[in-house]
């Protein structure tokens, strides 16, 4: 009986889905860790699936049997197959529920947080905390992300005059958690200062905590590694004390101002905490618990992700000198010739300055097509198992349920059929076709998008947020602070890339550039996985203040 429900889960269950031969006992896994070591050993699994499903011919949906080690998972490779995933359907009001193997990432976020509620819990969630993360509420926000990204300048200053290398993922991801404490609590954690000594308690423990999640930590569950989850566990619980204590410290002043000053004098607090309080006199355990879980996952997803992009963006500046020159030719435009930061900070905070962001048509198309090539996250979803949930593509339905139905990105966004042949290269003018609102990723209602030639994109196609009822909250923030924090740097730093992704330069020295305008490197960069996909040596750059 053993044996034929093996043999049965095995080769029968999911045989209608197009895969690579799964062996009787590791299902796909043998073959997984094979194709990994065709390409560096700490190379993130999206491109191995991406050759996997290339040696299929590309289908829309890929099956991977991840048994024993995990649930069976589905890949989805098509925009078309992710849209159905994410949207709101008759069968999930609020799209299809979120993967179990979410539970992973307990300790970063907290059980009650809105990343991994259901239903109507994380329909309330999402009503308390989309004020936060409104866009004009965050153009409000300018000063506090134009104040950090000072502190950022200051460190690559001295980083330009001594010319040393550092890595710059730890600086935009320290700018990165400084703008996003600022914003969700009115806290400075103080993760820019240069002496880690100096640094707060709270980074001091949150530090250690995401060190634990490497990507060697997180390839086994937690049973193969006990020491490893009670470790989380106790730092969890510490930063957790932290958070209380601040939490509770903010209700307590808001009590007192409402008191004191009457609401119409006092003044406006602008932090998503502060907002998500409004109007509960009480604190109880159960309302601290959940600001606590959400302010943790905001800390976690309003970091991390942005860092990445940061860093990815200026590595392309590094080696696409046709984009660097476009961005600042643009930015003299907009902001004056004055490339200094207390000039541009002065025209963003000027009246008309907000609409000199959304002005900047293609700086925010660079960011846009970093996050088409190197997105930082993904969806991962499961249908509950007998719910019949199924997706067409291709003219043939495929019944996802009990699966995890992984959308990813990587290879969506990298799609041929849609980007054409130039799908893998760097080209931010395929965006400047777009209208006015250019970031709106999760606006279902978008046209087609359209490229400098005519071409269309469907909106789908471009999902590094997400789509759907479910998609980022933090994305306009995220591509906000891009916005801002290149046009403070574009224009005063030149961005030098060692190690790996290092320009080839010629026999006089000089760098070479290849048929597609970008300059030769030696050895391609790549991502790896630690929760989420990041550069894998942290991006090791120099920078020179631009002469
Ligand atoms: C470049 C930056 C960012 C990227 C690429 C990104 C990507 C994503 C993706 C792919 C999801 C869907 C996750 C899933 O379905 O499991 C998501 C959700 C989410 N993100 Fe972001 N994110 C970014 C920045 C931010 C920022 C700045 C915040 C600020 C708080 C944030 C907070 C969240 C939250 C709370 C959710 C869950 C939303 C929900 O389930 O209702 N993210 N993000």
């Amino acid at each position: 009986y053993l044996a034929a429900t093996v043999w049965h889960r095995r080769f029968k269950q999911f045989a209608n889905f197009p895969q690579l031969k799964p062996s009787l006992l590791w299902g796909h896994l043998k073959l997984i860790h094979e194709y990994t070591l065709k390409g560096p050993p700490d190379v993130h699994y999206d491109p191995v699936f991406a050759t996997m499903a290339k040696e299929l011919g590309n289908p829309p949906v890929m099956f991977l049997d991840l048994r024993p080690a995990s649930y069976p998972m589905v890949l989805v490779n098509s925009h078309e197959v992710a849209e159905q995933v994410t949207r709101a359907s008759k069968m999930f009001a609020w799209s299809t529920p979120k993967s179990p193997t979410m539970g992973a990432l307990v300790r970063l976020i907290g059980p009650e947080s809105v990343l991994m509620k259901e239903k109507e819990n994380w329909k309330q969630l999402r009503k308390r905390f989309n004020p936060g993360f409104a866009p004009q509420h965050l153009m409000t926000l300018l000063p506090c992300i134009l104040d950090k990204t000072d502190i950022f300048m200051e460190h690559l200053d001295r980083l330009a005059s001594s010319g040393e290398e550092f890595s710059m993922l730890k600086h935009t991801i320290n700018l990165t958690f400084d703008i996003i404490g600022a914003i969700t609590m009115d806290v400075d954690f103080d993760a820019q200062k240069s002496e880690s000594s100096s640094q707060g308690e709270f980074i001091r423990l949150y530090d250690q905590l995401l060190k634990m999640y490497g990507q060697e930590d997180s390839r086994f569950p937690w049973w193969m590694s006990p020491m490893r989850e009670w470790r989380r566990y106790t730092l969890s619980n510490q930063i957790d004390r932290l958070l209380e204590t601040m939490i509770r410290a903010k209700h307590t002043q808001q009590q007192q101002q409402h008191t004191t000053n009457g609401s119409s004098k006092a003044k406006k607090p602008r932090d998503v905490l502060s907002l998500s309080l409004q109007g509960s006199d009480s604190l109880s355990r159960a309302l601290l618990t959940e600001t606590r879980d959400q302010i943790k996952t905001f800390l976690f997803a309003g970091h991390d992700t942005t860092g990445i992009l940061l860093a990815w963006l200026f590595y392309e500046f590094s080696r696409s000198p046709h984009v660097l020159q476009a961005v600042r030719a643009e930015l003299d435009e907009l902001f004056g010739p004055d490339a200094g930061p207390a000039a541009v900070r002065a025209r963003l905070l000027a009246p008309g300055g907000e609409e000199l962001i959304n002005r900047m048509r293609y700086a925010t198309a660079v960011v846009k097509e970093v996050l088409r090539v190197y997105p930082p996250a993904g969806t991962a979803r499961m249908a509950p198992p007998g719910s019949g949930f199924t997706v067409t593509a291709g003219g043939r339905s495929y019944c996802l349920d009990g699966a995890i139905i992984y959308n990813c990105a990587t290879i969506i966004q990298r799609d041929r059929a849609v980007f054409g042949e130039t799908a893998d290269d760097f080209v931010p003018e395929r965006w400047l076709g777009d209208k006015a609102g250019i970031m709106s990723a999760g606006a279902e209602e978008e046209s087609e998008k359209r490229d400098e030639a005519g071409r269309t994109f469907p909106p789908g196609a471009w999902r590094p947020f997400e789509r759907g009822p479910r998609n980022c909250i933090g994305q306009d923030l995220a591509t906000i602070e891009a916005r801002v924090i290149v046009a403070a740097v574009a224009r005063r730093y030149d961005f030098v890339k060692v190690g790996l992704g290092e320009l080839d330069l010629n026999e006089k020295g000089q760098p070479v550039e290849n048929d597609k305008g970008q300059y030769k490197v030696k050895a391609e960069m790549y991502n790896t996985a630690q929760v989420t996909a990041k550069p894998v040596d942290a991006m090791r750059m120099k920078v020179r203040l631009r002469a």
